[in-house]
């Protein structure tokens, strides 16, 4: 969607801390590391895949992951200090990208019937928004492996800027890999796994993957809503009848969450261990 009121100003602005972040020295930006006592692995952080086997191949990815809302869930320890308008600018997209966020939730609900606020209620005051900036450099050999491994993502939404210069980002449709086209200042809302569990599959996560390029670096910013960590996710009652049996199990953010690491690493999809 290019219809989204951010000025490609403020959209440059939003890429160009991006890049400045990743730009900075190494031993700069472990600051932010996501490893915790040299072998824990958090969520939040700078770093790469979670590693769960010796044969697994690493993305060729640099990425930090941090929770953007709501703001008193913030570890400002590790927002980047530099480049000093980091915070500001990264705020206020988050800000901004609510905006589109809540209505793009309320055109999916108009789709299967429901009241246009039923998703976007369905967040409340602990739901995390996280934001992730991956910064892709150029690989010798792209052939060899992913900037990103197909993945679904397990977010009820997300929202992903791409960078306008070098694609990348390819979304699977029946079994066959599309290149998402490259369009200046767009961005792309795409289903996340739990809105594809709440609906009974009627929306549907789209698998995706981001290959790399021998010649040129590529960056994005990619934004996960997802519900409160505890709340239980499971197909909605409304969704559910005897021609549109439950497809899902029952399961929870965290759970699902966790899931997802665990399966991305070992290129597995999340998706499959819930479903009925
Ligand atoms: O880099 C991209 O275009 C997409 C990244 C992505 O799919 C993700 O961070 O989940
Ligand atoms: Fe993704």
């Amino acid at each position: 969607a290019v219809g989204h009121g951010m000025e490609q100003s403020f959209l440059g602005e939003v890429m160009g801390v991006a890049r400045d972040f990743f730009k900075l020295p190494l031993e700069e930006k472990q600051k932010y590391s996501n490893l915790v006592n040299d072998n824990e692995v958090r969520i939040e952080g700078y770093g790469n895949d979670m590693v769960v086997s010796e044969k697994q191949i690493l993305d060729w990815c640099d990425r930090l992951y941090i929770i953007v809302e709501p703001e008193n869930r913030r570890i400002y320890s590790l927002w980047p200090t530099q480049p000093p308008s980091f915070r500001d600018i990264l705020s206020e997209y988050t800000v901004r990208c609510h905006k589109i966020a809540n209505l793009f939730l309320q055109n999916l609900a108009k789709l299967v019937d429901l009241h246009k606020d039923y998703f976007v209620n369905m967040f409340d005051e602990n739901a995390l928004t996280y934001a992730r900036l991956n910064y892709y450099p150029n690989c010798p050999k792209p052939d060899d492996v992913f900037g990103m491994k197909p993945h679904t993502d397990a977010s009820v939404i997300t929202i992903v800027f791409i960078d306008d210069n070098v694609s990348g980002l390819q979304l699977q449709k029946d079994g066959v890999w599309y290149s998402v086209p490259i369009v200046p200042n767009a961005l792309l809302v795409n289903v996340g796994d739990v809105m594809e569990i709440m609906s009974n599959g009627f929306f549907k996560s789209p698998i995706h993957r981001v290959v790399t390029n021998a010649e040129k670096e590529r960056l994005s910013l990619v934004m996960f809503y997802t519900m409160n960590p505890e709340k239980e996710i499971e197909p909605l009652s409304e969704l559910v009848d005897e021609k549109r049996p439950r497809r899902y199990r029952k399961t929870t953010t965290n759970d699902y969450i966790a899931k997802l690491f665990e399966t991305f690493a070992r290129g597995t999809l999340a998706i499959d261990t819930v479903k009925i």
